[in-house]
């Protein structure tokens, strides 16, 4: 398969790299596009087909175009895209907020996948949420869910307007984790370990907790119950967490993310 991809940031990368990594995708078959010469220049090594800050007629010749650039960058990247798309390449999109139906009536073009993935991505253990239009056959949507599944697992979505929920959930959802963990660690520095000891007690606490949730036959509430003894340390933490609403907090920050990612739909 050949892939144009626009955008090749964060993102746009992680998911060329899972695509080589598999070998799902030669690295002469990717056209990579990309605004930013300084970020041009690092792509370099990866040494793809054709590097090139431009949106032109040769995108014509790949079967897939990845759409990897700020929502807010769309608008610009639809007006030259519109001019060189042809009718039988497919349109996957990564980009928060932007629906299926504002692509397919920006470029004029029907075959359009919306996914939303997360940074693990970069790792292969990313999970990524995906609906498609109509128009996109099954031969072409099972193609493309086998190159989203290199970069971790994926979910098909019916219901296209559930994206923005996954977009506040697991879309954002590394950085609601980096911040606890950042938190965590910022205490243990208070209480007077220097930042690696503070990093190492944390990140283990937090490795072995995620494998205990998905290991250990308790619910949220027994694991947690588990580490609380009556009168204790664990429990002083939790009423005070309680007192302070953190609970609210983080379900309240998690609904924004997904009123914004309507907002961005709107432009
Ligand atoms: N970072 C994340 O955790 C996630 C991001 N997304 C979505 O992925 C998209 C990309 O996000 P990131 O990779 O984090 O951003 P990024 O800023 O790392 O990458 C975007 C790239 O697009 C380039 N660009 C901008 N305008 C361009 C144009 N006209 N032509 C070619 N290249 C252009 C920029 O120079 C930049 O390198 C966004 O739409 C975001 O909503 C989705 C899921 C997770
Ligand atoms: O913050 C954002 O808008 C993007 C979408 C999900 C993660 N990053």
């Amino acid at each position: 398969m050949k892939i144009a991809i626009i955008g090749c940031g964060n993102m746009g990368m992680a998911f060329a790299r899972a695509f080589l990594k598999f070998d799902l995708v030669k690295k002469e078959d990717f056209l990579l596009v990309e605004k930013s010469t300084d970020r041009m220049e690092s792509l370099t090594n990866f040494q793809p087909g054709v590097l090139t800050g431009i949106i032109g007629p040769q995108i014509g010749e790949y079967d897939l175009i990845i759409l990897s650039v700020k929502p807010q960058d769309f608008l610009s990247v639809s007006e030259a895209l519109k001019a060189v798309i042809k009718p039988t390449q497919v349109v996957l999109s990564i980009m928060a907020g932007i629906t299926i139906e504002i692509i397919q009536n920006a470029l004029n073009h029907n075959s359009v996948i919306r996914a939303m993935p997360n940074t693990p991505a970069m790792l292969g253990m990313g999970i990524t949420a995906y609906s498609a239009s109509p128009e996109v056959d099954m031969n072409q949507l099972r193609k493309i869910e086998n190159l989203i599944n290199a970069t971790g697992r994926s979910v098909f979505l019916e219901d296209e307007d559930k994206l923005n929920a996954v977009t506040a959930l697991s879309g954002s959802g590394p950085a609601y984790f980096f911040y606890v963990v950042k938190a965590m660690i910022e205490a243990g520095k208070q209480m007077g370990f220097e930042e690696s000891v503070a990093a190492l007690l944390v990140k283990q606490t937090m490795l072995g907790s995620y494998h205990l949730i998905n290991t250990a036959d308790k619910s949220l509430d027994e694991l947690i119950n588990a580490v609380a003894s009556k009168g204790g340390t664990t429990e002083a933490a939790l009423r005070r967490f309680e007192a302070g609403h953190l609970d609210d907090t983080l379900k309240e920050g998690i609904l924004a993310a997904q009123v914004r990612s309507t907002e961005l739909s709107k432009g």
